[in-house]
């Protein structure tokens, strides 16, 4: 059954699914790939359309497959789906162009990190809300980190009690997330990098292990798991 999204909600949540998903290995873009019989775009939508707050979802999906995505995606939710880019900061930018008058706060969130609970997306969002203008869900690091250089000699320890893990979906505000894309040059690896760029204050929110990025092979196979354990 199609997810009705909340026509009284404030939120749009953008879906970065262009990435080809080199490092899971050879086949389809990744935020097609199978995870227990279904895209992980799917279940990454699926998720995101629980979520009460949300009114909008923007997906950029390959190139190639935007026709494709949508009749994928017609079962889950109301989507729009664009054209990704060549990029990750290029997809984010394609998918907020498309965004309607409304929601004044915007999430971003990788379609790669489909097991992400309804429950994050609603925190995340909460924080914006409550006064933030940058929000990011992370998780302490848990290993011991090593400086190393370019012979793998070790450097020094890094005192781990400052780092975090960062995860997404990443919400703004929504003139926030607009001016920092505006502002952006070389592409970073998150949005909220382009948001420190401007100056502007990035705030943190627990994470979630649900919310995993299934970069490689092995974590297709714990996705798997989690879901046959009840993820
Ligand atoms: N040009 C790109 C590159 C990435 N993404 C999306 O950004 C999210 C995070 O990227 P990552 O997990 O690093 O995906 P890939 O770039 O596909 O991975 P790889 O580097 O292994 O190819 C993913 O949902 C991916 O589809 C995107 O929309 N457009
Ligand atoms: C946005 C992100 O998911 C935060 O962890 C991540 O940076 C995406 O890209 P990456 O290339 O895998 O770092």
């Amino acid at each position: 059954m199609t997810a009705q999204l909340n026509p009284r909600g404030d939120v749009a949540v953008l879906v970065p699914a262009a990435g080809a998903g080199v490092r899971l290995g050879p086949g389809a873009p990744k935020a097609l790939r199978l995870l227990a019989g279904e895209p992980l775009l799917v279940h990454a939508v699926r998720r995101i359309a629980a979520a009460p707050s949300v009114h909008t979802v923007v997906v950029a999906a390959p190139a190639a497959d935007v026709e494709s995505v949508r009749a994928m995606l017609a079962p889950v939710a109301t989507v729009t789906v664009v054209p990704g880019g060549a990029e990750r900061q290029a997809s984010v930018a394609a998918a907020l162009a498309a965004v309607p008058a409304g929601p004044e706060i915007v999430l971003v969130h990788d379609a790669a990190r489909a097991l992400t609970p309804p429950e994050l997306v609603e925190s995340v969002a909460a924080a914006v809300r409550a006064g933030h203008d940058a929000v990011i869900p992370v998780l302490p690091v848990v290993d011991t980190v090593k400086e190393v250089d370019a012979g793998e000699r070790v450097l020094g320890t890094v005192d781990r009690a400052a780092l975090r893990a960062v995860q997404t979906p990443q919400g703004f505000r929504r003139s926030v997330l607009t001016a920092a894309h505006e502002a952006a040059g070389d592409p970073l690896t998150d949005d909220a990098g382009l948001v420190e760029k401007l100056g502007v204050p990035v705030d943190c929110v627990p994470g979630s292990e649900l919310a995993l990025k299934i970069t490689r092979p092995f974590d297709l196979a714990l996705a798997e798991h989690l879901l046959a354990t009840g993820a």
